[in-house]
Formats: C-alpha cells, structure tokens, sequence
C-alpha cells in the first residue's frame, strides 16, 4: 500500500494500539456485551483517540461493522444541521447482524454549546439502539449534562520510548537506512503526537540515501539547535555580524520562520541560564527583549529585521 503511513500503521485491533494501555483494558470489558455506554475519548491531537474507536467498533459489531458504524466530524463544513441529519437518519433503522449502532463523532469540542444541547437530546432519544463515541481535546468544553453521560477515558501523549519503538517498527518493515539520533530528534520534535511522529519519519524518507539527524532539521524546518548556539555566543561576544550571517543562514537557507527562530533563542538562552552560564543580569533583560520581538513578529513585524535588532540586545 502507498500513501501516507499514518494510515497504512493504523492499528486494527485493540491489542495493536500503541500505549494507552489502562484505556484499552477497561475498553475490552464492553466487547461481547449487549449493549456499551456512551463514551468520551478525550485527549490531544495524534495520540490514537479516532485510532481505538475504530479498532473498538470493529471488535463490538464483528463482521457487520460496516453496515452498523457511523463516523461524523463535528465541525462538518456542511453545517451542524447536515450532522444531525446524518444521525437522525442512521438512529431511525435497525442494527443489521448486530444488538447495537455505533456513531463516532469527531471534535465535539468544536461544537456550540446550543449544538452540545441538541446532541444531548439526540443521544437520549436514542438509548436503545445507538450508542455514541465522542472524540475531544478538551473535555472542558463539552456541557456537563454530555459529560454526565459518557464514560470518560483520558489519553495520554504518548511516551518518547513508545514513540522511537513505532518510528523504528516502521522504518524497519519500509527499509529504511537510518541514524539512530534521527529517531530521537523525531520524538523530540513529535511531543507525544505519534501521527506528527510517523508524517515527520515518511518525509524525511523521502530523501536519498540514509537519513540522518540534519534531514529531520531540514523536515521541520527548524534551525540546528547548535547553529542557535554559535549564533547567540556570537552575539554576546560582540560579534554581531557573525550572528547575523547565522542568522541568515537559518531564515533563508533552511527557511526556519521568525516565530520558531525567537523560541529555539528563547531556549537557548533559558539553558544556559539554568545551567548557571549566563548570569541573571543577562538573562532579565534578554529575557524582556525576546519577548518584545516575539510580540512584534506575530503582530505581522518582519521578522529577519527584528531578529537582527534582538541581537544587538545581547551585549
Ligand atoms: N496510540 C497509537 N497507536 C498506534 N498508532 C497511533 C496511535 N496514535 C496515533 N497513531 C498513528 O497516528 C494516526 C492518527 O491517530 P488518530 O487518528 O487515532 O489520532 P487522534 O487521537 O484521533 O487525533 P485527533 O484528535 O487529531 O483526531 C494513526 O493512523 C496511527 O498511524
């Protein structure tokens, strides 16, 4: 299968899913019953929420999943009433070969609240033939009488450890060649989300020949963190033009943009702060100037002027 990998190393079964453990043990409870409750996968971005709920589906409705599955997005761009419609339509017939529906609806945090009422009524109109999978990043945003409906499982970002395990499953069943630091930069920059992981391991194959930790730079577009390193002592060494040439380079020739530029300096400052290198004095007013600049570049600000401007802060 070609296209995106996130989807060719989707799990198909609830043993397959990658960590979550504690969820997919209590998950495995409502297979061979009559009957499962509402449930709330809740959880950031990329960490197998839409994942389990299939694998869960096809475990609970067997052979005739198909028939007796629905999956809606809540932020449908058709309008909250094509949604409804859609769930109004498939509640109204009978389960086919199976006790029960299923109905899995995505980002229902993006639902309004007066929408989140109408559901409400809907999931209740429905008991007996439908239950209902909602998928959230904050359960904050959901109305407590849903809440108070569902049973709640929280995901997790999944661990860094679990994250290198897939990445290196992956990169073994596709043959890649591979550095082993490439994948450690890939969890670095992944922060738990494992389909960030997997889109960031299949563009960085997509190169020639081994893939090394300074293709992942490349991938993300982020500078090296040590290029930040030279440039900001450069810079509080006086030799202003010398950081600006690194600065350049970062911008122009790897195309790292002005925001992710004052955060990698905003780090790299901060570390050599904690690790007692550079002295509060310093450290204080950097801090306020890199503030500033980081204000003014998302306020539409040209970035490479007011990063070369931050520079001149440094000495
Ligand atoms: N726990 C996991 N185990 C294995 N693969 C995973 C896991 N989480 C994510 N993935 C990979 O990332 C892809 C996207 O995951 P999924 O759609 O389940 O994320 P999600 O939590 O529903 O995210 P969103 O909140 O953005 O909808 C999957 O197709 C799979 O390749």
């Amino acid at each position: 299968m070609k296209g995106p990998w996130v989807e060719k190393y989707r799990p198909q079964t609830l043993e397959d899913v990658v960590g979550q453990k504690h969820i997919i043990e209590r998950l495995k409870n409502y297979v061979n019953e009559e009957g499962m409750p509402n449930l709330m996968f809740t959880g950031p971005a990329g960490v197998g929420k839409t994942t389990t709920a299939l694998a869960l589906v096809k475990s609970i409705l067997g052979e005739y999943w198909r028939q007796n599955f629905l999956e809606l997005n809540a932020s449908d761009a058709r309008g909250i009433e094509t949604v409804r419609t859609n769930i109004k339509n498939f509640c109204r017939l009978k389960p086919v070969g199976a006790p029960f529906r299923i109905i899995f609806l995505d980002e229902v945090d993006n639902m309004t609240k007066d929408a989140q009422h109408a559901l409400r009524r809907e999931m209740e109109m429905y008991t007996k033939t439908a239950s209902f999978i909602l998928s959230c990043n904050y359960s904050s945003k959901i109305i407590d009488p849903i809440q108070s409906r569902c049973a709640i499982f929280r995901f997790a970002p999944i661990k860094g450890q679990d994250v290198a395990d897939r990445l290196e499953y992956i990169a073994n069943q596709e043959n890649l060649d591979y550095e082993l630091n490439s994948i450690e930069t890939i969890v670095y920059f992944a922060e738990g989300d494992l389909r960030k992981a997997i889109n960031l391991l299949q563009a960085a194959a997509s190169g020639e020949g081994t893939i090394t930790e300074d293709r992942i730079y490349d991938v993300v577009s982020k500078a090296r963190p040590k290029d930040i390193s030279d440039m900001v002592t450069k810079a509080l060494t006086g030799d202003f033009m010398g950081a600006r040439d690194l600065l350049r380079e970062a911008m122009v020739l790897q195309g790292t943009s002005g925001e992710d530029m004052v955060n990698q300096i905003y780090q790299d400052v901060t570390k050599r702060a904690m690790e007692g290198k550079m002295d509060g004095e310093v450290y204080i007013p950097l801090i306020e100037a890199i503030a500033n600049s980081d204000f003014r570049i998302r306020e539409g600000a040209n970035p490479r002027i007011q990063l070369e401007a931050l520079l001149t802060k440094f000495l």
